[in-house]
C-alpha cells in the first residue's frame, strides 16, 4: 500500500477510478534523473534488466482484486467468476484490438486474486466487459471483492495467521491488509470450534481519521476479535492481561504475529502515483529511516518467542528497507530473517541487497561509508541529509542474511514495486519491556529523527560522536508505565483523562452483566442458546453510577456489541488514556422500533448473522424455498399472505413479531452452493428482508442472474395490524429506523441498510 499521506502520500486528489493514468501524464514526462542515477548506483536490478525495469515502471498498472470473505463464500464467488464471467470475456475484440480476459494472479493461494489490464472505454462500452465490470462493482460494494494492489496482498500471506494468534497490525490504515488478516483469523478456529476466534487482531494507526477508514474496511468481516487503536506505533506501550494461572496477577501480552507495513516514500507505487516522477528525491527515504526503524524495534519488543514479524514497504530504497532490517537485527540479536523462498513458489522476486550507498539531496555524490559522508559534507549539509550511521550497510552485513528479504520489481510479474522481510524471534524468553516515552508532539505528527539520534555538532562544526540508532534502540528510553496494576472497569459519566475507560472523546466501552435486562431480552427473544457469550456484551455508553442514582440500570441500550474473551480482557485491564481505543469487538444487535403500539425489540444485524447463527436455537430458523426467496428479493415489504402457501408462510403466521432468520438450503434448485441465511423482520402483517438494496441486488444477480428487486425506492410506513390481506403494500408496515445509543463507529447504518452480502452467505455446517 501507499505511504503515509502525511508525508506526501498519494499526491493530489486522484479520481477514484484513475487506473489508466497514461491519459493524465505523458510517457515522455515519466523521467527523473535523480531516480535513475540513485537506483542505478544502488544496482537494485542487474544492468541488463534496467531497461525492462524502467519500461515497466512507465506502463499502466493492471487492475487487481481479491475475492474476499470467509473461505467457502469466497470459493463459491470465485467459481462464478472463473466459470461464468471469465469465459464470456475470451476472444473479445474492441475497435479491431483483441482484449485479453482477466487472469488469476499466479502466486495467490487458491486462485482468489485476479488481474486485468483493459482501457476504461472498453469497460464502459464493450458489452461483455461492461457486464463484468458491473458485477465487480456490485460485489465490491457489498464487500465480496476487494480491490487491492497485487503486491499489497503479499505481507499477510507471509504472516501465517491462525485463529488463536495474537496479531498486531502496527500501521494498519486504510486497512486492506487488516481485512486479509481478519479473514485468516476467522478461518475455522480448531480450538474453539465456534464462529468467534480465540485470538485477537489489534489494528493501530497514528492517524485518527484513517483509523475510521480502517474500521469501515473491516466492517466487511465483523469481528469480536478486533481492536482498533490510534497511537504512534514506535511508542506503543506493552499491553497486559491477567495471568491464566493466577488471574489476580497481570502479565505482559506478547504478540504471535506483527505486521509493520510502515510509512514509506512509496516510489514502488510510481506506476499509479505519477506525480512521483516529478518530485522524487532520495531525502524522503533518508528522513523516514529513523521512524521505520523505531517502529520495527518496538514490534520486536512486543513479539512472543518463536513469533513472526513481517516488515514491508512499497519503496525500492535500501535505506528504507535493508538498512532498517539490518539496524533492527543488530539491536536485537535474538531475531533472524526467515527464508520464505518456498512459501509462494510462483512469486518472482529478487533477493535483498547487501551493499548500498546512501546519498544526500545534491546527488553529486553517493557515499561509500558514513565516515566519508561526514568528512565530505559541511555541517549544514549533514543536518539536512538526515543521515546516521544506520543508513549505511553495517560491517557485519553478510552475517545478517539480507538476501532473504524479498524485492519485488514491476518487470518481473507486472506489479508495483515492493519490499518484504520476514523476521522471527529465536529465543524462548521474553522480558517485559516498557514503552519509550512519548515525544512532545501530536501522535499524528510524522516523527523525525529524535534529537538524541541526530548528529550532534560541537562549536567548530565537527561531529564528535554520533549515536548509532541501531545501537541505541528507542526502547532503552525512559519508561512510561501504561497498563494498570489494578484494573477497574470504565466508570460512568463524562470521561476525564485519568479516569479510565477512554479519554479522547471516545464513548466508553462498558461490559454488561449477563443478567442485564437488555442482554436477557436479546437472549430470550432471539432464542440464543446458553453457550452464547452473554458476559462479553458491551455498550458504548457509560456504566450507570449507583452512587448517583441507586435505581440506575443499563436497560434501554439500543446497540449491543460483542467481543471475544481476550478482547474483553484487553479492554478492561489496560488504561486507554494514552492509547486511543477507537473500536472493540463488533456491533451485533440493534433495537428495532415495532409498528404502531408494538414494543421495540432487538434484532440481529445482518452482517453479524454468521457470528450469531452458531448460538441460535436451530429449531427457530425457518426454512425457505425458491418461491419465498423470490418474493423476499422482489418486494420490499411483502404481506405474509403474498408468500406461496406452505411451511414458511404457516410458520411465519404463527411467529411473534420481531427478528427471525430464514435458511435457504445448499443446493436449492441447483443454485445455491452453500446455505444462505437471511435476517427477517416480522411486522403484524408483513415481512422485511433486512438487507440493503445493493446487497439485495447483488444477491438477486447471483441467484436469478438478473436484478429483480423493486426499482422504486419504497418508503417504510406504519400501518395497522388489520391491513388488508391479499394486497401488496407499496410500502409495508415495517418501521425501519433504528436509533443509536451513541456508538460512534463509522459503520453504523440505519436498520435495513446494514447487511453486506458476504455476511449473509453463511457457510453450511
Ligand atoms: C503504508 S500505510 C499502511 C497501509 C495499510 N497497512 C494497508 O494495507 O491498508 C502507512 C500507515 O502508517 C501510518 N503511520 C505513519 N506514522 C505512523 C506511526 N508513527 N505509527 C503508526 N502508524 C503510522 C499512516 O497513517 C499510514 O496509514
Amino acid at each position: 500500500m501507499g505511504r503515509n499521506n502525511k508525508r506526501g502520500g498519494r499526491r493530489g486528489n486522484k479520481p477514484k477510478d484513475d487506473v489508466y493514468r497514461t491519459d493524465l501524464v505523458e510517457k515522455s514526462d515519466m523521467h527523473n534523473e535523480r531516480f535513475t542515477t540513485y537506483y542505478q548506483t544502488q544496482k537494485i536490478v542487474p544492468e541488463d534488466e534496467w531497461d525492462a525495469f524502467m519500461e515497466s515502471m512507465r506502463a499502466p498498472l493492471p487492475t487487481t482484486f481479491r475475492v474476499a470473505g470467509s473461505r467457502q463464500t469466497a470459493q463459491s464467488l470465485n467459481a462464478t467468476l472463473r466459470d461464468k464471467h471469465v469465459p464470456a470475456l475470451n476472444n473479445v475484440v474492441f475497435e479491431d484490438q483483441s482484449i485479453p480476459p482477466p487472469v488469476q494472479i499466479p502466486w495467490y493461494p487458491d486462485g482468489l486474486a485476479w488481474q486485468f489490464n483493459v482501457p476504461k472505454k472498453v469497460l464502459r462500452k464493450q458489452p461483455e466487459f461492461k457486464e463484468f465490470h458491473s458485477f465487480l462493482v456490485f460485489e465490491t460494494e457489498v464487500g465480496n471483492v476487494s480491490r487491492q494492489e497485487a503486491v499489497s496482498m503479499l505481507p499477510p500471506l507471509f504472516m501465517d495467521v491462525e485463529p488463536h494468534h495474537k496479531v498486531m497490525d502496527m500501521c494498519a490504515a486504510p486497512g486492506s491488509k487488516t481485512a486479509q488478516l481478519l479473514e485468516a483469523l476467522h478461518a475455522q478456529d480448531t480450538l474453539t470450534s465456534t464462529s468467534i476466534p480465540s485470538g485477537v487482531l489489534l489494528a493501530n494507526d497514528s492517524d485518527h481519521k484513517r483509523t475510521h477508514l480502517l474500521i469501515h474496511q473491516s466492517a466487511r468481516l465483523p469481528s469480536p476479535a478486533l481492536l482498533v487503536t490510534n497511537l504512534d506505533a514506535s511508542i506503543y506501550p506493552q499491553l497486559k492481561i491477567p495471568s491464566p494461572n493466577n488471574p489476580a496477577r497481570m502479565e505482559p501480552l506478547f504478540f504471535d504475529r506483527i505486521l509493520c507495513d510502515v510509512p514509506c516514500s512509496g516510489d514502488g507505487t510510481l506506476r499509479k502515483n505519477l506525480g512521483i516522477w516529478k518530485t522524487w528525491q532520495p531525502m524522503e527515504g533518508n528522513g523516514l529511516h529513523g521512524l521505520q526503524l523505531r517502529i520495527l524495534q518496538r514490534a520486536m519488543k512486543m513479539l512472543a518467542p518463536q513469533g513472526r514479524i513481517v516488515y514491508s514497504t512499497c519503496s525500492l530504497n535500501p535505506v528504507e528497507n535493508e538498512a532498517v532490517v539490518a539496524g533492527a537485527l543488530r539491536s536485537n540479536p535474538d531475531f533472524r530473517l526467515v527464508d520464505v523462498s518456498a512459501k509462494l513458489p510462483a512469486l518472482r522476486w529478487r533477493p535483498g541487497l547487501t551493499a548500498w550507498r546512501p546519498t544526500d539531496k545534491s546527488l553529486c555524490t553517493t557515499y561509500d561509508t558514513y565516515e566519508t559522508f561526514m568528512a565530505t559534507c559541511t555541517q549544514g549539509e549533514m543536518v539536512k541529509a538526515k543521515m546516521t550511521r544506520g543508513h549505511w550497510p553495517p560491517e557485519d552485513v553478510e552475517a545478517l542474511e539480507l538476501p532473504r528479504c524479498l524485492r519485488i520489481y514491476p518487470h518481473l510479474q507486472d506489479t508495483g514495486g515492493f519490499f518484504v522481510a520476514v523476521l522471527e524471534r529465536t529465543s524462548t524468553g521474553t522480558t517485559e519491556v516498557e514503552a519509550p516515552r512519548e515525544k512532545k508532539r501530536g501522535a499524528d505528527e510524522p516523527a523525525e529523527i529524535p534529537e538524541s539520534k541526530k548528529p550532534r555538532l560541537d562549536s567548530e562544526g565537527v561531529v564528535p560522536k554520533v549515536e548509532d540508532a541501531a545501537e541505541t534502540p528507542a526502547e532503552t528510553d525512559a519508561v512510561a508505565e501504561v497498563a494498570t496494576k489494578n484494573p477497574a472497569p470504565p466508570k460512568a459519566g463524562k470521561q476525564k483523562k485519568g479516569e479510565g475507560g477512554g479519554s479522547f472523546k471516545e464513548n466508553p466501552y462498558t461490559f454488561l452483566p449477563p443478567d442485564d435486562p437488555s442482554v436477557v431480552s436479546c437472549v430470550s427473544r432471539l432464542h440464543l442458546t446458553p453457550s452464547f457469550p452473554s458476559s462479553n456484551v458491551l455498550v458504548r455508553a457509560p456504566a450507570p453510577d449507583p452512587d448517583a442514582d441507586p435505581d440506575a440500570s443499563t436497560n434501554g441500550h439500543r446497540n449491543l456489541y460483542i467481543t471475544n474473551d481476550l478482547v474483553k480482557l484487553l479492554v478492561t485491564h489496560n488504561d486507554y488514556n494514552r492509547i486511543r481505543l477507537t473500536c472493540a469487538g463488533t456491533k451485533v444487535f440493534t433495537k428495532q422500533e415495532a409498528g404502531r403500539g408494538g414494543e421495540a425489540q432487538f434484532r440481529v444485524l445482518g452482517e453479524a448473522l454468521p457470528l450469531v447463527i452458531p448460538y441460535t436455537d436451530p429449531a427457530t430458523i425457518v426454512e425457505g424455498d425458491m418461491g419465498v426467496l423470490t418474493v423476499l428479493v422482489e418486494k420490499a415489504y411483502p404481506l405474509i399472505s403474498a408468500f406461496p402457501e406452505g411451511p414458511f408462510r404457516t410458520a411465519l403466521m404463527e411467529r411473534e413479531t420481531g427478528s427471525h432468520i430464514v435458511r435457504f438450503p445448499c443446493g436449492l434448485d441447483g443454485v445455491l452452493s452453500h446455505d444462505l441465511l437471511l435476517p427477517l423482520w416480522k411486522s403484524p402483517s408483513s415481512l422485511t428482508l433486512m438487507i440493503d438494496k445493493k446487497a439485495k441486488s447483488a444477491l438477486s444477480m447471483r441467484v436469478f442472474g438478473k436484478d429483480i428487486t423493486s426499482p422504486v425506492k419504497e418508503k417504510p410506513v406504519v400501518v395497522s395490524a388489520d391491513a388488508v390481506e391479499g394486497d401488496d403494500l407499496d410500502a409495508g408496515d415495517a418501521v425501519v429506523k433504528a436509533d443509536e445509543d451513541g456508538g460512534n463507529d463509522a459503520v453504523d447504518m440505519d436498520a435495513g441498510e446494514a447487511v453486506k452480502t458476504d455476511a449473509v452467505m453463511v457457510d453450511a455446517e
